[in-house]
């Protein structure tokens, strides 16, 4: 016996052997089953049989047996109960096929007795019910083959559905990429405009300044670099645009035969479909809508694909298109600025142009006023030869001049005397009767006074009488400066000699005479001595020289020499060590005093203070050593380096500024001890200098040709290279008028024209 149970969408063949003992015997699911594509119609052949079988039981066991039972094991009504929607065919005990195959079968067995053919039917039955479960199991099997070829199908088209959506996304990033490319070549694009802005403010600067050959020329190679970066920007870009449009092309013809494939294999596959649809019975209709879901699934597939590429076509390509169209307008913009900045650029040439005429007029008017300029350049630097040769002149004639007037010139000054002091007649006749004229002078040029121990005249209040004098002494001077001459009459005739020390020379003034007879007066007044009036003057004559192309190197220097010791006034000291020697250069005329303060005086004001330390000094010294001041001589040396910017010529000359020791005679002084030794020192020195300027004028007029006693004293040593040859010496004797001092006056006096009586010749 075998029965066909359905539950939950289960056929169960069960085979029953004997009732209430049952088998499983084998089970398909329905659903399977239907999709595999087994034929309802066989199925419902399989349930007619088991009809058959059914019925055969009903007919041969029990025809009372309930129509509950008969019901119950109906394969029918149990697919129908089981909510099988499938449309079988009814195989109903009644229909015809049915009641035919029942005829038959009762047809064979007829001639057997009723319980055998009972027998005989059963297993026969259960031989064909048998056969057809083989035949059907093997048909089941190969439906499986046939759905297991459908699954691989299956797969392979979602594995080529896989594919395409990989393409797709592999487009994806490749137009992922080419935007990339694009914002690549807009910002390469921006750089190169950048670089072409800068390039051509560049140009447009160096434009400005160069030639217009220049101008051109850069002109050229900018239009030609704009030019040839845009051919190469449009270049790039239509490269660009036509590899797009390529890929483009290539993916819509990729796509279409993709898409063709995809047709062909639907149709294909359709066809199939239907081939196994004729083959599988129309019954298969939950296949068939499987393939439709597959079918629809493909179509979805497609429709994305076809999506993609609408969406390639639609949306990327148009963006292509307008950046292109972009990047053309770009490229328009950028030749309308192009135009603009050629425009801005003849601009440009015109006003470089309109300049380049002002440039030439003006240059011609520059060449014309440098012709004027060369011509007063010239003119100027004739009248600086000439005023070089003025300046020469003007020194060869000043020291000719000097030379007439001597080279040793000898002034007398008489300090005055206090006249309100003197009131009574006893007291002018203490006062040495003189006789000179201060304007009057002899053949020789020269000044004469007459000094006598007696009254000179009946009125012997004048200085200037003229009354026969007996016992009288004549002196012969250069000059005469009466008791009321001043530090400023006194200084107008050594201002010469001043422009000759800035000339070159070597120019020592002495200031001789006995103690209290006006030396310091007269050579270091502060107002008005000859060292301050001759600082003021060179100082003066120094910025006028300026403008003849003098520039001048001014050092001074202030000693003293007491006791044939040099002492350095600006910086006293009583170190042993510090020897103040005096060393000679013979070849270049120059002196040395080894250790000796030298200042670089600058300004008069510098010079002042310099005098004013050495001063201080020297009186300090004074008070220390007994009025050591009379007892010793100061120098106050001013040393020039001139040189000419204009005619390149040098000077070296020195300013010599001497106050003497006072010239007492030992007989009068009555001096002892240190003193005396003091007074024989200085009456050494100032003999020497006598001796010294004798000799001079001795080997100068031919008569001595031999030694000139330098050496004799520190003075006289010092001095060698300033007193001699070209040298001025200017020697004041001043004297005293008193009658007490007649000796001292008269010795002085004496000592004075000895010296003027040597007239240095120049060589
Ligand atoms: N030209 C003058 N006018 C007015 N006073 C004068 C003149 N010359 C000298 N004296 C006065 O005479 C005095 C002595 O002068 P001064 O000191 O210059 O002499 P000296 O020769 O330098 O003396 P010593 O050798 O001691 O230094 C001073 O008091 C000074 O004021």
């Amino acid at each position: 016996m075998y029965t066909v149970f359905i539950y939950n969408s289960c056929i169960t063949v069960v085979s029953e052997f004997s009732r209430g003992n049952t088998v499983m015997d084998n089970s398909v699911g329905v659903n399977e089953w239907t999709s595999t594509g087994n034929s309802a119609r066989e199925l419902n052949d399989m349930t007619g049989v088991l009809q058959d079988v059914s019925d055969t039981r009903i007919n041969s066991q029990d025809s009372d047996s309930t129509q509950a039972q008969k019901s119950s094991l109906s394969p029918r009504k149990r697919l129908h109960s089981a909510g099988n929607r499938q449309s079988i065919p009814a195989y109903h005990p009644s229909s015809k096929s049915h009641r035919s195959s029942m005829i038959r079968f009762d047809s064979r067995f007829s001639d057997a007795p009723d319980g055998d053919r009972d027998t005989v039917r059963r297993s026969y039955n259960s031989s064909r019910i048998k056969n057809r479960i083989k035949s059907k199991r093997e048909e089941l099997n190969r439906l499986n083959t046939q759905v297991m070829t459908l699954k691989t199908q299956r797969a392979n088209q979602e594995f080529e559905n896989f594919k395409l959506e990989d393409r797709a996304i592999v487009l994806k990033e490749k137009l992922g990429t080419l935007n990339e490319e694009i914002e690549e070549l807009k910002h390469h694009e921006s750089e190169s405009l950048k670089e072409l802005e800068y390039k051509y403010k560049l140009t447009n600067k160096s434009l400005g300044l160069s030639h217009e050959e220049k101008i051109h020329k850069l002109k050229e190679e900018i239009s030609s670099d704009i030019e040839t970066l845009i051919e190469e920007s449009v270049r790039r870009n239509g490269k660009k645009k036509e590899s797009l449009l390529e890929e483009r092309d290539n993916l819509l013809k990729q796509i279409k035969v993709q898409e063709q494939e995809l047709n062909r294999k639907l149709i294909k596959l359709k066809e199939d479909y239907n081939k196994r649809l004729i083959m599988l019975d129309k019954g298969m209709d939950d296949n068939i809508s499987s393939l439709k879901q597959e079918l629809n699934s493909l179509q979805e597939a497609r429709e994305d694909t076809d999506r993609k590429c609408v969406y390639l076509q639609s949306d990327e390509i148009p963006n292509l298109n307008a950046l292109n169209e972009k990047l053309n307008k770009k490229l328009n913009y950028l030749k309308i600025k192009f135009h603009s900045k050629d425009m801005e650029i003849s601009n440009l040439k015109n006003q470089i142009l309109s300049l380049s005429t002002t440039r030439t007029n003006i240059e011609k008017t520059f060449e014309s006023k440098e012709t004027s300029v060369e011509y007063f350049n010239e003119k100027s630097l004739a009248l600086n030869d000439k005023l070089a040769d003025y300046e020469h002149e003007r020194r060869v004639l000043h020291n000719r001049l000097q030379e007439i007037k001597g080279n040793i010139r000898v002034y007398c000054r008489i300090r005055p005397v206090n006249v309100s002091a003197i009131k009574k007649d006893s007291d002018l006749a203490d006062m040495i009767p003189m006789e000179f004229s201060s304007d009057d002078f002899n053949e020789e040029a020269n000044q004469e006074l007459t000094i006598s121990k007696e009254p000179i005249s009946e009125y012997p209040s004048s200085y200037s009488l003229h009354n026969k004098v007996s016992n009288s002494h004549k002196f012969q001077f250069d000059k005469i400066f009466s008791p009321e001459a001043s530090n400023q009459e006194t200084f107008e005739e050594l201002s010469q000699l001043v422009q000759s020390s800035l000339d070159g020379y070597n120019v020592c003034v002495f200031a001789y005479g006995q103690t209290g007879s006006g030396k310091t007066w007269t050579m270091s007044h502060p107002e008005d001595g000859m060292i301050p009036s001759s600082i003021n003057k060179i100082f003066n004559d120094i910025n006028t020289l300026k403008s003849k192309g003098w520039d001048y190197n001014i050092e001074g220097q202030c000693l003293e020499i007491y006791n044939e010791t040099i002492i350095d006034l600006l910086s006293p000291s009583t170190n042993p060590n510090k020897k103040l020697e005096i060393k000679h250069d013979d070849v270049n005329q120059v002196t040395l005093v080894t250790n000796l303060t030298s200042s670089k005086l600058e300004t008069k004001e510098q010079a002042r203070q310099l005098l004013h330390r050495a001063m201080q000094n020297r009186s300090t010294a004074s008070t220390k050593s007994n009025e050591r001041s009379s007892r010793s001589h100061s120098i106050f040396m001013l040393k020039f380096e001139g040189i000419n910017k204009i005619s390149n010529e040098k000077s070296n000359g020195t300013l010599n500024l001497i106050d003497l020791a006072g010239s007492e005679r030992l007989s009068s002084s009555q001096v002892r001890g240190e003193r005396l030794k003091e007074t024989q020192a200085i009456n050494k020195s100032l003999s020497c200098l006598g001796d010294v300027i004798y000799s001079l004028g001795q080997q100068q007029n031919g008569t001595n040709q031999h030694h000139i006693p330098y050496r004799n004293s520190k003075l006289t040593y010092l001095l060698k290279h300033s007193l001699g040859g070209n040298a001025k010496t200017l020697m004041f004797v001043n004297i005293s008028p008193l009658l007490k001092n007649f000796n001292e006056t008269l010795n002085s006096l004496r000592f004075a024209t000895k010296v003027n009586s040597t007239k240095l010749a120049s060589k």
